[in-house]
């Protein structure tokens, strides 16, 4: 058996079964989510963290590519009670450190009290304790990663469905998961990705009907760029965000964002609606949540369980947004309509709505 410590903050390390070598470090957090392992896996959200699986069982459906939001593996290392060797030997070709035989109650009791920590990794044949903490010793704070816009976003634009001959929508990708293209594609839109760090005259190259700023990972004020972009665009252009996009937009209004002890992770957390009256099921996977939404927002949909803002209408001007990730996958697909709401603004500002020669 290859040897497997992990190391938590405060230095309590706990030993396990060695799945996939190597060293990481990162912040540690746990998903509640009993199936998506492969979605969760690749989404640009977990960057610079260590995802710990509470589900007992991980890779019991095997490892298809069709499944995957990015091309490669984001979290840092893994946990789990179990992995099969379909998904310990994928994480094993992908560098990504993973180890099992874990009791995952404790480590999720110690997030749960302590809140999402710093960790160190080790595994190996002749890894040691030591190693993993030294790993935590030189495991930085989420917030302290100021550049992960730029370890998870395009360098360069990139256009998907250039015939399709819907609207046309500028999605500023912070580390976008990929079926929120598809979800955009599936519905006529053409879509121009954009890095995170584009500017106005980036955005007005692409001359879109809707804004859209994406998923990604870390703290949102570390998004300066994305940030100075919506302030700019408000009022100029219909604009949409999704989780880190939401947090980003509030940040833009005024508003402000807050770290959680733990964060939402997984597949059925519960979301009212504050019109309609109506509770859905979401996928969620966020550490930091909104505070204020600043003053030219609405809350519109809260989570259930701790009242936190889990949408945002613009009230002056269109804006819509979610912290839980409306395109699913792996589910439930309770909230795919917020699309179709985002493409219904498009056409909303009459001065890119109307043709010069009307
Ligand atoms: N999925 C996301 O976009 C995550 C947003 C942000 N990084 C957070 O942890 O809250």
């Amino acid at each position: 058996m290859t040897a497997a410590y992990v190391a938590l903050e405060g230095g309590h390390v706990i030993e396990g079964r060695g799945r996939a070598p190597g060293t990481a470090r990162g912040e540690l957090v746990f998903t509640t989510a009993y199936t998506g392992y492969e979605e969760s896996l690749t989404d640009p959200s977990y960057e610079e963290q260590v995802l710990t699986f509470s589900y007992p069982l991980i890779g019991n459906y095997g490892v298809r590519e069709e499944r995957f939001e990015d091309d490669r593996v984001h979290p840092r290392a893994v946990l789990s009670r179990e992995l099969t060797d379909d998904v310990a030997d994928w994480l094993e070709s992908e560098g990504v450190p993973a180890m099992d035989h874990l009791d995952t109650r404790e480590v999720v009791t110690d997030i749960r009290d302590e809140g999402a920590m710093k960790c160190g990794i080790a595994v190996g044949e002749d890894v040691t304790e030591e190693d993993a903490l030294a790993e935590l010793e030189a495991c930085k704070e989420m917030s302290e990663h100021t550049e992960i816009g730029a370890q998870v976003s395009v360098d360069d634009v990139e256009v998907h469905g250039a015939d399709n001959d819907g609207a046309t929508v500028a999605l500023v990708d912070c580390g976008a998961k990929g079926s929120i293209v598809s979800s955009l594609l599936e519905r006529d839109a053409e879509v121009h990705v954009l890095p995170y760090d584009a500017g106005v005259e980036d955005v007005e190259a692409v001359d879109p009907d809707i804004l859209f700023v994406s998923n990604g990972p870390g703290d949102p004020v570390n998004f300066e760029e994305t940030i100075e972009l919506v302030e700019e665009s408000v009022g100029e252009v219909p604009i949409a965000g999704i989780c880190l996009g939401q947090q980003i937009v509030a940040e833009a209004l005024g508003g402000s964002t807050e770290k959680m002890t733990f964060g939402h992770r997984g597949v059925n957390q519960p979301v009212l609606d504050l019109e309609s009256d109506r509770v859905v099921m979401t996928t969620q996977n966020h550490g930091y949540a909104v505070a204020e939404p600043g003053e030219h927002l609405e809350v519109t949909q809260v989570n259930v369980n701790d009242d936190t803002p889990e949408g945002l209408d613009g009230i002056e001007h269109d804006i819509l947004t979610r912290q839980y990730h409306p395109e699913a996958n792996p589910g439930p697909e309770d909230t795919l309509d917020f699309f179709d709401d985002v493409l219904a603004m498009a056409g909303h500002h009459s001065q890119r709505a109307v043709p010069a020669d009307d």
